[in-house]
């Protein structure tokens, strides 16, 4: 379901979800034997560890296997701080999760630093460290551990029994599972789904990906603390193995199985991962004899794990998802979604015949500069790929940048939109110098982009991905999406109203619930567009918004850019479609070899022998070339 359709609130709903989760848990509690109450109260554990792992990695996909060490700050925390210094265990729990949110905090930031498997190793590292230290330390028992730990006393009412565990560790889970699936409906979420998809798209969107990353880090170190402090007063006995590099295999293998990218992944990996333990251990002994059981998990274990990534790298919950939906639509009567064919209600394509009409709708008047560049230059090693180039945009204004394949224009946008340093020159938007800004803090100064190749994010519906480009719009964070506050209710609907109105305005509402990625070409270039407008810029650069489109269409966006002119936008596009440039931009400018070449109207450029030669074309004359009508790289 769309995320428009399907808003961040608080109803009725979760009342009867909270009272079932309540219901079948006080259920388990009750018929399990201190045995299997047990271990239910150990795979709630569990299931809080794989949350951690699906907040950082399955939804912002930041490969961490540091659960070990905030897991075993939260143990030993709780351990230290109730059985040496007579803390209430509850206060102690907060404390010692307080503390592994800290660390979390201060270490993100340069651990983030890195990507991909240096991520994984260092986070690895992390958990290592801290098996080795308080295997070594002294004051933690070292490798014998520390015992005396009492159980936690929940305002007079001792939780002592396998039964309490069950109940505390699962309603726990239920809160923590809840959150994150409150957290992926409001703009934090979304914006850790769009870092996961395409970083630079996020960042153009508004997002601080350092800062993002951190607080999602945060989050997941103090979910990771606080199952160690249930695991502390569980056991009443810490000791290092639980914390160590076993663990967070185990929390990676319960997040694979299960399906990284839903909470609920993390709990049904969490049971099956114990059910199918528990399965080897009744049946393998009477198949291969009782010493096979060891060896005979790792396989079985193993050779699952292999089929799953193979097969359904979503895990089970990703399977069950399809399942479900499935089910939804048999009985609903709904088709599976098809591919949509490209709409519009565009029905002339004569872009000069439209461009006449446009200009009789209202004459565009360029206003005050808006962003202004001078000397841009950009060198990669020995290639100069933009030459001391000088540009303004102006209020109101459509500017086409073209030029032939590798002239610069892609890297002029990037420096332009802080995605790409300049090596020199100046960047100003408004009156604030931008040029060595990140692309989220140049986006605050309301400018927005799309890319040459779309850049969409996985599993997200046309609605959601539009929506990130609002980013900047709303101003609610992590703890407030996931509760959620009324505050954070209200605003994802002012979101929700501003994105509808971007999906109406593009003729895209119909495809609001559509996973983006499956659309057309020309259907993802035109969404791109649409985020880039929902955040309400005064400047947004499209770069090679045409690709993909039919002539109907491109028809539909010139008409589009020529009405946000007349609206006081500052619009600049690089286009390689001769017909579509000259129908919609006020002024062109022509970059060769990273130098301008010319700057002027498109009849001044289209006529001009030099623009001819380096980029339309040797042409017997400038007719000629005015008509070449579309020009493909
Ligand atoms: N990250 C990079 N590292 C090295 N060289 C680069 C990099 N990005 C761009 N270049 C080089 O800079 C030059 C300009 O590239 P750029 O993509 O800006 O051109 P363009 O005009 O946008 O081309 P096109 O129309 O094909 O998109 C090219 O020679 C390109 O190879």
């Amino acid at each position: 379901m769309s995320e428009l359709r399907s808003p961040l609130t608080l109803s009725w709903r979760h009342g009867v979800a909270a009272a079932v989760w309540i219901g079948i848990v006080l259920l388990f509690a009750g018929l399990a034997n201190a045995y299997y109450a047990g271990l239910g109260a150990t795979v709630g554990i569990l299931a809080l560890l794989a949350l951690g792992m699906v907040l950082v990695t399955g939804y912002a996909g930041q490969f961490s296997l540091a659960v070990g060490a905030f897991y075993g700050i939260g143990a030993y925390g709780s351990t230290l701080l109730t059985v040496k210094y007579g803390w209430y265990g509850l206060v102690a729990l907060v404390l010692a999760a307080t503390v592994a949110g800290v660390l979390g905090y201060a270490i993100a930031r340069p651990l983030f630093r890195l990507r991909g498997h240096f991520l994984a190793m260092a986070t690895l590292a992390l958990t290592e460290v801290f098996y080795l230290s308080v295997n070594n330390a002294g004051f933690t028992g070292g490798s014998t551990g520390m015992g005396g730990i009492q159980p936690l006393d929940l305002f007079g009412f001792s939780l002592s029994s396998s039964a309490s565990h069950v109940v505390v560790n699962w309603v726990v889970v239920g809160l923590v599972v809840w959150g994150i699936l409150t957290l992926r409906k409001g703009r934090e979420g979304r914006a850790l789904l769009a870092i996961r998809g395409h970083e630079a798209a996020a960042a153009a969107a508004g997002v601080n990906i350092p800062s993002a990353k951190a607080r999602v880090f945060t989050a997941s170190a103090v979910i990771s603390a606080v199952a160690g402090s249930l695991y502390a007063h569980q056991y009443l006995y810490v000791n290092p193995p639980p914390f160590g590099l076993q663990t967070a295999i185990d929390v990676l293998m319960i997040a694979v199985l299960g399906g990284m990218r839903s909470p609920w992944g993390a709990v049904i990996g969490a049971i099956a991962l114990e059910v199918i333990y528990q399965g080897i251990e009744a049946i393998l002994p009477g198949l291969l004899g009782t010493g096979a059981v060891g060896a005979g998990q790792q396989l079985i274990i193993g050779l699952l794990l292999v089929v799953i990534l193979v097969v359904r790298p979503d895990g089970i919950a990703g399977a069950l998802g399809d399942l479900i939906g499935f089910v939804r639509r048999r009985l609903g009567g709904d088709r599976a979604p098809e591919a949509v064919a490209p709409t519009t209600t565009q029905t002339s394509t004569d872009m000069r015949a439209l461009r006449r009409q446009e200009d009789e709708a209202g004459p565009v008047s360029p206003g005050s500069v808006v962003l202004s560049a001078r000397g841009l230059l950009k060198r990669y090693g020995g290639v100069t790929a933009v030459d001391d180039v000088d540009l303004d945009i102006h209020e109101g204004e459509v500017l086409a940048v073209i030029g032939p394949n590798g002239a610069g224009k892609s890297t002029l946008v990037n420096m332009l939109s802080g995605n790409t340093p300049p090596t020199a020159g100046t960047v100003t938007i408004g009156n604030v110098e931008t040029t060595s800004m990140r692309a989220h803090e140049v986006a605050r100064h309301r400018l927005s982009r799309t890319f040459q190749t779309p850049c969409l994010f996985e599993g997200m519906d046309v609605a959601a991905t539009v929506k990130v480009g609002a980013h900047l719009r709303g101003n609610v964070g992590m703890l407030r999406s996931s509760i959620p506050t009324p505050a954070a209710v209200r605003e994802e609907r002012r979101l929700a109203d501003e994105t509808q109105a971007v999906l109406t305005r593009l003729d895209l509402a119909h495809l609001a619930d559509r996973d983006a990625k499956n659309l057309s070409l020309g259907q993802q270039k035109i969404v791109e567009v649409a985020r880039a407008l929902v955040g309400q810029p005064r400047l947004i650069l499209l770069d090679e918004p045409c690709a993909g489109l039919n002539k109907a269409e491109k028809a539909s966006l010139m008409q589009l850019l020529r009405a946000l002119g007349r609206e006081g936008l500052a619009v600049l596009v690089i286009e390689h479609d001769m017909e579509f440039v000259m129908a919609s931009a006020d002024r062109v400018h022509v970059l060769n070899f990273g130098k301008t070449l010319r700057v002027g109207t498109p009849d001044e450029v289209q006529n001009d022998h030099a623009v001819i030669d380096a980029y339309l074309g040797v042409a017997t004359d400038a007719d000629e070339a005015a008509e070449s009508v579309e020009v493909t790289h």
